[in-house]
């Protein structure tokens, strides 16, 4: 077909398709617009549908206590709003942008959500971005640090503003999943020489904020020394978050895992149903014994009951002019201390429950007792004392962890800041008679020290060792020594 002009090929087009270019004609039209108006309607059911289901979703997440709202749940609700601007914008024919957004909106909520992971449209199965932890029905997100995969432990924070290094490998965290409250983590790398146990027993690590290692001693980085360690790591936290919650809702456990096919049912069960690693079978599992040797020219000889002792507790005995023996508390261990022939004995530090060691420990400190040589225990070996000689121990509602904790000593009323690493104390309204309270928390009155009357037996609660943290208490570790020179006179 040949046209003389533009005006000619409109007109001839015309004739050809009248519908599209003559809507004078009634009949069709009214067809036409009853179809589209029943798609509409679809349409707008369809959306609104979605709508609906997602803002149950969203309630069910209120309801269950998350933190933040679960990402398809949102999805779904700009799915549903997107389709229904859509639908609707035939009857505002003059706005089309209207349908521009509901297009946009559809298509980025159908991007995003296939982008996590197809399996959250299954009931009960989330998915969120980034790295959870969970707590109670709650989680925090962060990115993932050191190993990948999931850990389990209760979770408690640490307040120390240094030695993140000390505080990892401190054996009485075993099971553990710790918060820093500080929020760089990392900044001076890991060293060779602030290893306090043989490995990290620590289930998991917390930060706000990973920092990149600038320090002459640091041979690694955290986050590789964590992989290395198979340790499971996160940062990004709201640590401040985290931390209220845990003081204000108490101890409990936690985990942290892989951000799809997430079914909360199976986590909270699963978070409910986790017992603390404790007993004899957990501090022999931590304790240093078997790779430790001394020097056995000192002047004083020690024997130390390892529940999962730190380096620093012996070296500030080696520097005290010590011999040091390390002993499990195996079967009978009371013969191979006192066979030792020891000026002095120390109960060591170390993870779990101090109630679940058993009376099988406990009858064994009690041998040791009566052999009135000088005793010092320390936090766990402080709570193992206390419980030989009568009192009870009780859990702490969120323990005390941090290198600046205030105690202060009855007798010079004097106030030193602490090194503290304890969910367990020593129950106040059990308390036996032929024993005093020398230390107190300055936080909550909580009993921090001990001694036995007229006997050179003491000990404490918190870390006089240090590691991280003061030096303010590494005098009774002279008031042990001075104890092991006046029953020696
Ligand atoms: N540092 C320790 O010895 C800790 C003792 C005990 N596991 C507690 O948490 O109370």
């Amino acid at each position: 077909m040949r046209f003389k002009n533009g005006l000619e090929m409109k007109k001839s087009i015309q004739q050809i398709y009248p519908l599209h270019q003559n809507p004078s004609n009634p009949y069709e039209s009214t067809n036409e617009f009853k179809k589209s108006i029943k798609y509409y309607l679809a349409v707008i059911a369809l959306g609104l549908n979605l709508s609906a289901v997602n803002s149950c979703n969203i309630r069910k997440y209120e309801k269950e206590n998350l933190e933040f709202f679960g990402v398809e749940a949102v999805i779904g609700a700009s799915i549903g709003l997107g389709l229904s601007l859509a639908a609707l914008s035939p009857l505002f024919p003059k706005r089309r942008n209207i349908s521009m957004v509901g297009i946009l909106l559809t298509t980025a909520a159908v991007v995003d959500l296939l982008y996590p992971t197809v399996s959250s449209l299954l009931p009960g199965v989330y998915s969120v971005h980034g790295q959870p932890l969970w707590c109670d029905g709650k989680y925090f997100l962060g990115k993932s640090v050191g190993k990948k995969g999931k850990c389990i432990g209760e979770l408690c924070f640490t307040t120390g503003m240094t030695g993140y290094q000390h505080t990892i490998t401190d054996p009485s965290f075993a099971g553990q999943i710790i918060t820093f409250t500080f929020p760089h983590i990392g900044n001076v790398g890991i060293n060779s020489k602030d290893n306090e146990g043989k490995k990290i027993f620590a289930s998991g690590v917390i930060m706000r904020e990973l920092s990149s290692a600038s320090h002459p001693s640091s041979y690694i980085g955290i986050n590789d020394w964590l992989k290395e360690n198979d340790v499971i790591g996160i940062s990004g936290v709201d640590t401040r978050a985290l931390t209220r919650h845990l003081r204000d809702h108490g101890s409990q456990n936690g985990m942290i895992c892989p951000s799809d096919n997430i079914n909360l049912d199976c986590i909270l069960q699963e978070l409910s149903e986790y017992i603390s690693e404790n007993g004899v079978e957990t501090t022999n599992k931590v304790s240093l014994s078997n790779a430790f040797q001394s020097n056995s020219d000192a002047k004083y000889r020690v024997a130390i009951v390892d529940f999962g002792v730190k380096t620093s507790i012996v070296l500030r005995l080696i520097e005290l002019d010590c011999a040091i023996k390390l002993i499990k508390p195996t079967k009978g261990f009371s013969q191979e201390v006192l066979g030792f022939k020891p000026d002095g004995i120390v109960f060591s530090n170390g993870p779990g429950d101090p109630k679940e060691i058993g009376k099988g420990v406990t009858s064994e400190i009690d041998i040791i007792l009566r052999s009135r040589i000088p005793v010092f225990g320390i936090c766990m070996g402080h709570q193992l004392l206390a419980i030989t000689l009568g009192a009870k121990t009780v859990k702490m509602s969120s323990g005390h962890r941090g290198s600046n904790h205030p105690v202060y000593e009855i007798s010079s009323e004097k106030v030193e800041i602490t090194s503290q690493n304890h969910g367990f104390v020593v129950d106040s309204k059990s308390f036996p008679s032929n024993v005093n309270v020398t230390h107190i928390s300055l936080f909550d009155g909580s009993i921090e020290g001990i001694a036995v009357k007229d006997h050179p037996i003491f000990s404490v609660q918190y870390h006089p060792e240090e590691a991280p943290g003061t030096h303010d208490s590494h005098y009774l570790f002279k008031r042990f020594i001075d104890n092991i020179k006046l029953h020696k006179a």
